[in-house]
């Protein structure tokens, strides 16, 4: 399957498997400066994946947009007010002791205000999006990366251990498109 269209990766995420599991919907974004070819990263200080580098991001409100939710992360967790963003990825992640499955909205903020900003939660430092800290980062970064890195769109699904490092199945496709309808919704 490859470049597919916006009906087919509504499917995706709509489809009878991951409808008929509870799932919770999670942002994830990237401050990006283009043409330095920089990211902007947070080691994450407490709770879930503590420890590690990543994008900012965390769970869905009830009352917010997806796009809403992703840009309130970013300015709770770094100080930075994206003014535009692109919506770039799409992954589910399933964890062998977890009954509720993780619905991951991927963007990259081309465009922000205000300072970065270390908080509770996130370390923030700038990395050159060609030489990654993926070592330091979970394990599905480094398969998704270079798409997002090249302006491509993706929907993956990662399947992980309880060991939340060893990834025993996944998918990946690049997608022309990730405009589909889909309302925020928490079901756990
Ligand atoms: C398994 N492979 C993964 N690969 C890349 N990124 C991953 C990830 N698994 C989770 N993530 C991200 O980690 C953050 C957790 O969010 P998390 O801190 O739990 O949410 P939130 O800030 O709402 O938490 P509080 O309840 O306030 O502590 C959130 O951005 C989510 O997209």
């Amino acid at each position: 399957m490859n470049n597919v269209d916006a009906r087919s990766v509504a499917r995706f995420v709509e489809d009878a498997a991951h409808a008929a599991m509870p799932h919770r919907l999670y942002t994830l974004i990237f401050p990006m400066v283009w043409p330095k070819g920089q990211v902007l990263l947070g080691m994450k200080k407490r709770g879930f994946g503590q420890g590690k580098l990543n994008g900012f991001g965390g769970k869905v409100e009830p009352s917010e947009s997806i796009e809403q939710g992703a840009i309130r992360e970013l300015e709770e967790e770094s100080g930075l007010h994206a003014t535009k963003v692109n919506k770039c990825g799409l992954l589910l992640f399933y964890f062998e002791d977890n009954p509720v499955a993780m619905e991951v909205h991927v963007f990259m903020a081309h465009e922000y205000s205000g300072e970065v900003t270390e908080t509770e939660e996130m370390r923030p430092e700038w990395f050159d999006i060609d030489n990654m800290p993926f070592s330091q980062m979970w394990a599905d970064d480094k398969c998704w990366w270079p798409l997002a890195r090249h302006g491509r769109s993706f929907v993956g699904r990662f399947w992980f251990k309880s060991d939340q490092v060893t990834i025993t199945r996944q998918t990946l496709t690049p997608v022309d498109s990730l405009e589909f309808s889909r309302n925020a919704r928490n079901t756990s």
